[in-house]
């Protein structure tokens, strides 16, 4: 994958293998890797149990959004366990120095990828909630702008960088993230997120990076 600064998809939904299932999400890994690596994740049995433990709940935060709520899943240990798993499976051993968790549910999963790992966890956090001196990267909303920000000194130049977040839907936050990082003069090697909104894919706009999804959901749009 090219690491232009344009905004191209770079995501390659479910490779056309996804599977859709009742509670409406597809079992799917989106990945840029080679074709064996995306072969093992896709017949993945805990995918089904990561997928099921999602829970899909209408018109939350507001009139005809499908949010997609992982406190279910973090309630099964087990399916928890999994997912961290997956994703620890795919970036053991490719020289990641640090993982960069977007505030706040790439809290939730980064962490334990990075002890996993062996990188250190930084937190890239919304406006005014680091003490130290930030760099920070505004970035454009549906409605509205936000902003990440990160510890300056948190990452040292050319050192290999993994984004972790729950969920990507336009592909903005992941975006700005990579931008912050690349400001510092990391190497960011690929985002990962536990779930992808299907809706937007096309429209990612993440910088030529590569994403890494695990579930797709199918019931965004109503
Ligand atoms: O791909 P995008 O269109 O940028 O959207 C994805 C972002 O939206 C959600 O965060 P949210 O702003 O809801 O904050 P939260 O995680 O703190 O709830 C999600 O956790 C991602 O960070
Ligand atoms: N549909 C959705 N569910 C959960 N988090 C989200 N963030 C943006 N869109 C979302």
């Amino acid at each position: 994958m090219g690491e232009e600064a344009n905004c191209d998809a770079v995501m390659e939904a479910g490779n056309g293998n996804g599977k859709a299932k009742e509670n409406g999400h597809a079992v799917a890994a989106m990945p840029d890797v080679k074709a064996d690596d995306a072969v093992v994740a896709l017949a993945d049995p805990r995918l089904q149990g990561i997928s099921d433990a999602i829970r899909v709940v209408p018109h939350f935060p507001k009139p005809g959004i499908m949010f997609n709520d992982i406190t279910t899943l973090l309630l099964r240990p087990g399916v928890f366990k999994d997912a961290v798993d997956m994703f620890v499976e795919r970036y053991r051993g490719m020289g990641i120095a640090a993982v960069a968790g977007i505030e706040a549910r790439g809290f939730i999963f980064g962490p334990a990828i990075a002890l996993a790992v062996g990188a250190k966890f930084i937190p890239l956090r919304k406006p005014k909630k680091l003490p130290g001196e930030v760099i920070s990267e505004t970035y454009v909303l549906e409605y509205g702008t936000d902003c990440l920000e990160m510890h300056v000194g948190a990452i040292e130049p050319r050192e290999r960088v993994l984004i972790v977040d729950g969920l990507v839907a336009t592909g903005g936050t992941l975006c700005a993230a990579i931008n912050l990082l690349e400001r510092a003069g990391a190497d960011v090697v690929e985002c990962a997120c536990l779930i992808g909104l299907p809706k937007f894919k096309d429209c990612y706009k993440l910088n030529g990076k590569p994403v890494y999804v695990l579930v797709e959901s199918l019931e965004y749009e109503k």
